[in-house]
C-alpha cells in the first residue's frame, strides 16, 4: 500500500519539531501538521522562553531596586519596558523556528487543525493525507478547576498573561507549582502585589522536602504566599476579582486586580480522532510505551501529550528516540532516571532523580545523604549569595540516585552531577576534577568531598591510616 508521506507528524511544537527535522535529516518524505499560523508551540509562545525573559527582565528590576526608591509611576514604565522585551524575544527565537527553516529540509507543513479518520489517513483541514507512521506532539494546556464563579471571571494563564503591557496593582496566583511560583515571583519583582493560593500543605510540592521549604522561605519574602487554602468561589468585583477560600476551617477573602491560573496541565487530545485510529489514552494522555509507541504499533506520541513529564528538554528526547524508532524500525527506549529539571526562581532550583524522602524508601539503610551549606563557600561568601542548600544522594558505594540545590544560578553549576551521573561516573569522581577557584561549582567538589570523608575519616580505616602514619611515615 502507497502513502502520501512516511511519517506525520501532528503538532509543531519541541516535540514535533523534533521529530519532524530529524526524520527528515535521515531522507523520510515527512508532513508537519500544526494549527496554529507559527511554529514553535508553548515553549516558544507561552512557556519557557517567555517566562525566562520575563523573569530576567524582573530580576534586573528588582537588582536594580535594592539601589533606588522606584515610585509607582517608575514601576508602570519598568512593567511595559520588561513585557515589551518579553514580546521582542520571543520573536527573536521564533526566526529560528521558521517556517522556512523546515520548508527547507523537505518537509511539507499544513496549517490546519489534524483529526484521524481512520489508522492511516488524517483530516487537515480541507485535505485528507495518508502516511505509513505518525507521531503525535499535540502538547498541553492549562488545567482550569471547577471552581464557583470561575465561568464569570477574566482570568489569566499562561496564554494570555505574557499578553499584559499595564501593570496590574495587584495578581492572585491560584497554584503554586512551577508555573505558579516562576511568575508569581517576576511579577512580584516588576512591582505588582502578588499573592499565590496554594491548595496543597506547600508550593513547589515536586522539590525535595528540605529544599521546598528554604524555596518558600525565600519567596515569601517577595510575595504573600497562603498554602492549604481550598479556593470555594471567585466573585468578579468593580476593581478586579475577589478569591473567596478557606484555610483551616475558617472562611477568608482576598481582592486583587489580575487573577492568574496555574493549577497544572492537561493533554491536547480533545478533537484528535483517536478513536477512529485505535489510539488509547490512559489518564487523560496519550498512553506510551517506553519506546514511545501507543496502542497502534505505527504511531507514537511525544511531549506533553502523553504524560511523561511535562519539559521541553523530555519532549526533545522522546522526540529522538521516536525518529529512531520510526524512521529506523529500531526499539530504543525512554529512561526518565537521568532527567533534570530547573525551576527559573531566584534563587534557582536543581532537580534530578529521587527526592530524599524518595530515596529513604527505595534504598533504606544503604542511603548516604551529602549536604553543603552555601554559607559555607567561599564564592557565595563572597557575593553575599548565601541562601541556599546543595543536597546529594548516593548507594554507599557512590552512586548518584538524587541530586537537589537551591541557590544563585543552582541550574547551570549543578548540572555537573547530572553530567557525571549520565556517564555512569560515581559521585566521588568530581573530587578528583580541579575545578578553577572561585568557581561555583566548587559547591558541587565540596560537597563530593564530604564522600571521602564519610568513607575515610569516619571509619575505622581512619585509624588504621593514622596508626600507620605514626609508626611508618
Ligand atoms: C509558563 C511555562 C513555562 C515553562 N517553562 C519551561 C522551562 O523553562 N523548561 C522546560 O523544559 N519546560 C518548560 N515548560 C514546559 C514546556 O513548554 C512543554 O513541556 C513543551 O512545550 C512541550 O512540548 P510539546 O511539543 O509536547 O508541546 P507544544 O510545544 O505545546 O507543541 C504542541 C503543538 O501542537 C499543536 N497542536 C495541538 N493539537 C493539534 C492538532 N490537533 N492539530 C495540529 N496541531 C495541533 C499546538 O498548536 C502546539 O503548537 C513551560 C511551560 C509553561 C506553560
Ligand atoms: N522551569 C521549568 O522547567 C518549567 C516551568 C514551568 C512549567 N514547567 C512544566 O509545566 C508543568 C505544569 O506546571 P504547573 O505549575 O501548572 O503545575 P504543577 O502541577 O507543578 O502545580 C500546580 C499546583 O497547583 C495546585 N493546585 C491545583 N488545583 C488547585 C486549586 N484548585 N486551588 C489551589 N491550588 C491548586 C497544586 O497543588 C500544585 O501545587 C510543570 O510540572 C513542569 O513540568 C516547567
Amino acid at each position: 500500500m502507497s502513502y502520501d508521506y512516511q511519517i506525520a507528524v501532528i503538532g509543531g511544537g519541541s516535540g514535533g519539531l523534533t521529530v519532524a527535522a530529524g526524520a527528515a535529516s535521515f531522507g523520510a518524505s515527512v508532513a508537519l501538521i500544526e494549527r496554529k499560523s507559527e511554529l514553535g508551540g508553548d515553549c516558544l509562545h507561552y512557556g519557557c522562553m517567555p517566562s525566562k525573559a520575563m523573569i530576567e527582565a524582573a530580576r534586573e528590576v528588582h537588582q536594580a531596586g535594592l539601589y533606588s526608591d522606584f515610585s509607582e509611576s517608575d514601576y508602570d514604565r519598568l512593567f511595559t519596558g520588561a513585557m515589551e522585551r518579553v514580546a521582542d524575544a520571543v520573536k527573536d527565537v521564533q526566526n529560528h523556528d521558521s517556517k522556512d527553516r523546515f520548508i527547507k529540509l523537505g518537509i511539507d507543513i499544513y496549517e490546519a487543525e489534524a483529526q484521524f479518520i481512520d489508522e492511516h489517513t488524517l483530516q487537515v483541514g480541507e485535505e485528507t493525507i495518508s502516511a505509513k507512521r505518525f507521531v503525535i506532539a499535540t502538547g498541553s494546556s492549562p488545567v482550569v478547576p471547577p471552581i464557583e464563579g470561575i465561568d464569570s471571571i477574566d482570568y489569566l494563564t499562561n496564554e494570555s498573561i505574557f499578553s499584559l503591557r499595564k501593570r496590574p496593582t495587584s495578581l492572585g496566583v491560584i497554584g503554586g507549582g512551577i508555573i505558579g511560583s516562576e511568575l508569581a515571583q517576576a511579577m512580584s519583582r516588576l512591582g505588582v502585589d502578588v499573592t499565590v493560593v496554594e491548595g496543597g500543605q506547600q508550593i513547589l510540592a515536586k522539590e525535595d522536602k528540605e529544599i521546598t521549604e528554604l524555596a518558600e522561605g525565600l519567596l515569601s519574602e517577595e510575595m504573600n504566599v497562603i498554602t492549604g487554602a481550598k479556593v470555594e468561589r471567585l466573585e468578579s468585583t468593580n476593581e478586579g476579582v475577589k478569591i473567596h477560600y478557606t484555610k483551616e476551617g475558617s472562611a477568608n477573602s482576598l481582592n486583587v486586580e489580575k487573577l492568574l491560573v496555574a493549577t497544572g496541565r492537561k493533554a491536547n487530545i480533545d478533537g484528535l480522532g483517536l478513536e477512529q485510529a485505535g489510539v488509547e489514552t490512559s489518564n487523560g494522555s496519550i498512553a506510551v510505551d517506553a519506546a514511545m509507541r501507543t496502542t497502534q504499533r505505527h504511531i507514537y506520541a511525544v511531549g506533553d501529550c502523553n504524560g511523561s513529564m511535562p519539559f521541553t528538554h523530555v519532549a526533545g528526547m522522546e522526540g529522538k528516540i521516536a525518529v529512531s524508532n520510526a524512521v529506523f524500525g529500531l526499539s530504543r527506549k525512554a529512561s526518565y532516571e537521568k532527567v533534570p529539571w530547573v525551576v527559573y526562581t531566584g534563587p534557582e532550583i536543581y532537580h534530578l532523580g529521587l527526592t530524599e524522602e524518595e530515596a529513604k524508601e527505595q534504598y533504606g539503610e544503604k542511603l548516604l545523604t551529602f549536604k553543603t551549606k552555601l554559607a559555607d563557600n567561599d564564592r557565595f561568601m563572597a557575593e553575599r549569595h548565601t541562601d541556599g542548600l546543595v543536597k546529594v544522594l548516593t548507594t554507599n558505594r557512590g552512586r548518584i540516585v538524587g541530586a537537589h540545590a537551591i541557590g544563585e544560578g543552582a541550574g547551570e553549576w549543578m548540572q555537573e552531577i547530572g553530567t557525571v551521573q549520565a556517564l555512569n561516573k560515581k559521585f566521588q569522581a568530581i573530587s578528583n576534577i580541579i575545578h578553577p577557584y572561585p568557581a561555583k561549582n566548587n559547591v558541587v567538589t565540596q560537597t563530593a568531598d564530604l564522600y571521602w570523608r564519610e568513607k575515610l575519616f569516619d571509619s575505622s580505616l581512619n585509624e588504621a591510616l593514622k596508626w600507620y602514619v605514626r609508626k611508618f611515615r
